[in-house]
């Protein structure tokens, strides 16, 4: 069963040119794979008729056979809980631990106290930061501060993971185990769509990978047909 599905999708900015022409793929459940291509190639764009920061100028987006031009209003925000987002700069709360940055999202969705410590403190956990959910982000290392985003996005149990360049500052080390984590993520149900223009990483992840250029979907590459990195 498809989780997403673009269909002729054309994205026009008010003024601006193209940023997406007549895009058209489907992502399987429990699948992962990347979005890559130069600056200013659509990806952000894509990514944003997702989690509905953007809406298309053309074409329809179906996520879970729903169509997202029909949610509109207080439906926003019950989509935007089966879509996980991750950013480049995490968007953490600074003057909030990582505790209450995890929480926020179960906090402002009415949980109760209880089932909010077992969901942050398992999502935690999961991600080695077990020990750290007193500290302040200005505590953590670059790689820890953009784990916690990720476990902000996963705190849901989101249907879908939508990543924007999620290792641009970070060193390779550290960006490859935040893929490999990115990889562990489709086994327990959460499909995973990241935007990444390093295509050394990308290739060595060996997933498939979607190629913009100029708003056109100009590849679709599956993972037997990547070259060694
Ligand atoms: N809010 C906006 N208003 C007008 N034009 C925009 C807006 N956002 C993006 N664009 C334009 O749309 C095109 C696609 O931009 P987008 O940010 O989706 O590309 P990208 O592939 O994510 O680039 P990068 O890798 O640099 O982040 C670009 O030409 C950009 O200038």
């Amino acid at each position: 069963m498809a989780v997403l599905r673009f269909d002729h999708v054309s994205k026009q900015y008010p003024g601006g040119r193209a940023a997406l022409s007549e895009v058209s793929f489907e992502v399987a459940a429990g699948e992962m794979l990347f979005l890559t291509g130069h600056s200013g190639a659509g990806k952000s764009t894509l990514l944003k008729l997702i989690h509905l920061a953007e809406r298309p100028s053309r074409g329809t987006v179906l996520f879970n056979d729903r169509n997202l031009l029909k949610v509109r209003g207080r439906r926003v925000a019950l989509h935007r809980r089966e879509v996980g987002v991750v950013f480049q700069d995490h968007c953490l709360l600074t003057d909030r631990s990582v505790f209450d940055n995890v929480a926020l999202p179960l906090v402002l969705r009415g949980l109760r106290r209880g089932e909010i410590g077992r969901r942050v403190r398992g999502v935690l956990e999961r991600l080695g930061l077990g020990d750290r959910e007193r500290a302040l982000p200005a505590q953590l290392s670059a790689g820890e501060q953009q784990r916690v985003g990720i476990a902000r996005a996963l705190v849901g149990e989101p249907r879908l993971l939508v990543a924007d360049e999620p290792t641009g500052n970070l060193d390779p080390t550290l960006a490859a185990e935040i893929m490999s984590l990115f990889a562990s993520l489709p086994e327990r149900g959460t499909s995973v769509l990241v935007a990444s223009h390093d295509l050394g990483l990308v290739r060595r992840m060996r997933k498939r990978v979607l190629v913009l250029d100029q708003g056109r979907l100009v590849d679709d590459i599956a993972p037997e047909e990547l070259a060694d990195g």
